[in-house]
This record gives C-alpha cells, sequence and structure tokens, in this order.
C-alpha cells in the first residue's frame, strides 16, 4: 500500500512529508521510504502558530482560519510528495500540535494538533487519517509519545537492548528491550525526557536577533564551555524528576522559560557561547539523567533520530553523559531514515488504523486500554 505521512513536529520548521510503501502484514510491516521532503511553512503561518504555541489568544473565527491554512498546507505537501510517483491510497497526518496538557489526577489530558483531516482528503481525494492522539487521550493517556510501537516493530533487535532517541523541538524515547526477552512488549517503555532542541534554538535565535534559527551542527555551542554548577541547578526541573508516563511542549519549555535560563547565565557571567554550551549540555544531561533513573539497565545502543542528531556538539555532550559502554548510532545506520523517520511512522500509524490494528501502548502513555488511534475521513 502506497502511504503518505504528514508531520510538523514542535520545531514548527516546516511540514515533513514521506511517501512509503507499505508492505508484509499488519503484525510485521515492511516499510520503504521512496520519497521524502520537507515542505517550510510560509513564514506568516509559522509565527502565528508560535504566537498560538505561546498562548496567544485566539477568536474561534481565527482558530477555523488557522486550522485550514495548516490543513491547506499539508494537503499541498501531500500533492508535492507523489507528483512524480503513482497516487498514494492514504495519509497519515499528525497535523501541527499548538496545545499539549497532559493528564493530571483525575483530570483528562486535552492536546490540540490543527490541520483538519476532512480538509486534506477532500483537497487531496485521497483518504486521510488524522487526530492521533485524542482515542489515547480519552483512556487518561497521555496521547504521546505514539512512536514506541512503531519503533518497536521497526527497530528492535533480537539480542541487545536499544533507546531509539528522537531529538525533535521536544525529546522523546522508547526504551526497546532485547527481543528474546520473555513479554518482551510489556517490557517497552517510553516518554518524553523534555527539551530536544528547543530551548537550543530560542537562545539561538534570541542571541542571533532572529537571523538565525538553530545552531548549525553545534558550532556555536562547540566554542564554549558548559558551566556545569548551572547545569546541575536546571536539572532540578521538576519534569526531570518526574516518573513517567510524561509528556511536555513548547507549554513548559518556552520563551518565559528560556529567559530565566538567560538571566542565571547572566548572574554567572557566561558568555553568549558558553551560555549555548550549557543550554546544550542541559538539553544532553536530562536524556542520560533519565535513561540512568527510570530504565530497570542502560541500553547497548542508542538509536538517534530527528534533527537533533545533526548537532555535532549536543551529541558529543551526550556521549559524555552516557558513558562509554553506550553506541551512540543514528537510525539511519540500521535502515531508517533519521530525519523522516516521524513522517513515516504516521504512514505506518495510518496503515494500522485503516486496518483496525491498535497503536498506542498503554504502558508507555498511561492509558487505560490499548486503543485504535486516528480518525478516518474519506
Ligand atoms: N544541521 C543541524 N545542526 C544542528 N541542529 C539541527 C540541524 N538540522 C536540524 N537541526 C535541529 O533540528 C530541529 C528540527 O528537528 P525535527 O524536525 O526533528 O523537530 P520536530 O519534528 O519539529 O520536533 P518534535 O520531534 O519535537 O515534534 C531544528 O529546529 C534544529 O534545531
Ligand atoms: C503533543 C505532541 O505533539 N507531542 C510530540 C512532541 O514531539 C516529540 C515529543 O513531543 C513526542 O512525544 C510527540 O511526538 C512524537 C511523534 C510521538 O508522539 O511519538
Amino acid at each position: 500500500m502506497l502511504v503518505i505521512g504528514l508531520m510538523s513536529g514542535t520545531s514548527v520548521d516546516g511540514i515533513d512529508t514521506a511517501l512509503v510503501e507499505i508492505s508484509g502484514t499488519v503484525e510485521s510491516p515492511q516499510v520503504q521510504l521512496l520519497a521524502g521532503e520537507t515542505y517550510p511553512y510560509s513564514p506568516r503561518l509559522r509565527e502565528t502558530i508560535l504566537q498560538v504555541c505561546g498562548g496567544e489568544k485566539l477568536s474561534i473565527e481565527a482558530l477555523a482560519s488557522l486550522d485550514d491554512n495548516i490543513a491547506a498546507e499539508f494537503a499541498q505537501a501531500a500533492l508535492n510528495i507523489q507528483k512524480e510517483a503513482p497516487k498514494a491510497q492514504l495519509i497519515g497526518s499528525h497535523g501541527q500540535t499548538v496545545f499539549h496538557r497532559p493528564p493530571q489526577n483525575d483530570r483528562l489530558g486535552y492536546t490540540v494538533q490543527l490541520g483538519r483531516g476532512a480538509a486534506i482528503a477532500k483537497i487531496t481525494s485521497i483518504p486521510t487519517i488524522s487526530n492521533f492522539r485524542a482515542a489515547d487521550i480519552a483512556q487518561a493517556g497521555h496521547g504521546a509519545p505514539l512512536v514506541p510501537k512503531i519503533d518497536a516493530y521497526l527497530l528492535s533487535h533480537p539480542t541487545k537492548a536499544r533507546c531509539v532517541q528522537n531529538i525533535g523541538g521536544i525529546g522523546n524515547l522508547t526504551y526497546l528491550p532485547p527481543r528474546q526477552t520473555e513479554n518482551w512488549q510489556q517490557k517497552i517503555f517510553g516518554w518524553d525526557t523534555g527539551p530536544g532542541n528547543v530551548l537550543i534554538d530560542l537562545a539561538v535565535q534570541f542571541l542571533s536577533q532572529g537571523q538565525q534559527t538553530y545552531d548549525h551542527n553545534g558550532q556555536w555551542s562547540a566554542q564554549g564551555q558548559p558551566c556545569s554548577e548551572l547545569v546541575h541547578k536546571w536539572l532540578q526541573e521538576p519534569y526531570f524528576q518526574q516518573y513517567p508516563p510524561k509528556s511536555t511542549g513548547r507549554e513548559l519549555f518556552s520563551p518565559a522559560y528560556l529567559a530565566q535560563l538567560h538571566r542565571d547565565a547572566q548572574a554567572y557571567s557566561l558568555s553568549d557561547a558558553d551560555w549555548l554550551a550549557s543550554l546544550t549540555d542541559l538539553t544532553a544531561i536530562s536524556i542520560a539523567h533519565s535513561y540512568q533513573t527510570f530504565l530497570p539497565e542502560m541500553p547497548a545502543e542508542v538509536l538517534l533520530c530527528g534533527g537533533g542528531a545533526h548537532n555535532a556538539y549536543l551529541r558529543q555532550r551526550l556521549l559524555a553523559h552516557l558513558g562509554s559502554n553506550v553506541k551512540l548510532l543514528t537510525t539511519d545506520e540500521v535502515g531508517l531514515n533519521s530525519d523522516f523517520k516521524e513522517a513515516i511512522a504516521f504512514a505506518l500509524l495510518a496503515y494500522w488504523r485503516w486496518h483496525n490494528f491498535p497503536s498506542n501502548l498503554p504502558k508507555v502513555t498511561g492509558a487505560k486500554e490499548e486503543v485504535l488511534l486516528g480518525e478516518i475521513y474519506l
């Protein structure tokens, strides 16, 4: 089956679009990436999305327009990716997260992904599945991360324990015990580790007065030295100490949050490069700390994916904190494209929904039950 996966993540940098051929069976799918492309948002739309993520108030009418503007750009991405290919039979569209509130005590979580599937189906004339997180949230789950079941099917190893670490705007991991382990599927873990690139990106934009949006290959931070005392103080953030299941977003790791970290850096008279190095080190140590605190054992291999896998300085800091027993690779090195992995995941999640195969992992999200994820728009 030819399926398109569409995803724009918390970095809000553009629409990751994957055209994949899915063969095999539902329980043993094989996925081949035929084409992958990131289509940047138009600058005005990106600006509006970031304002809304930052809590700016919207009228319902403005919300409706934003929803459909995003749907139109997602639909165009789907049309573009298959210009030179046979027509896809299905689209899985994550949409754009603009709000995410995890569940708390008896209160259900709430999450909003804009870019309605009905409009994408209408514009493309291809059945579209969207709103993947809602059913898990209705089961008292976090609705995130959803990728762990995909990782289990595509990236687990018969004899080695692996972690798959996404470093997008937010970071998230899947812990995969060796497949030979008894009841191995019951022993999969996953949660959001905290900031991926979000704090680094916000700091680079602030320091460059909007001229740069990210620290290319980590070149700027590599010129500085992390301030270990400050990094350890920042690691006391309650989110990092909270037991999984857990999920987070730009609501916590926001411009206001970064402003406090900037004031801390000024109190220590850090240079710009030292501050960036410290933020990068915080990102790395928060990942390693969560493995050391919440996993039953350290993995033999960590497979990186997401844009942060390109940040050489971040990788260096991560290796320093994980320790030399852990092998750091990217998912590319085991055959899965690391830049389009999330888009590929939403294609496979759509395929599973189409075939009525549940795709949340209740142990990961905290949901009461396994459920079908996604709403179908013919
Ligand atoms: N060459 C590079 N060097 C350093 N950082 C990079 C590079 N390329 C991409 N990035 C970082 O990756 C980010 C985008 O990553 P990605 O597209 O995986 O995030 P996302 O999917 O939006 O987020 P999430 O996974 O949280 O939903 C950019 O904002 C940038 O910070
Ligand atoms: C609410 C939301 O959009 N969460 C994203 C975000 O981006 C990374 C991390 O936070 C992850 O948990 C999730 O996305 C991935 C695709 C997931 O659900 O597995």
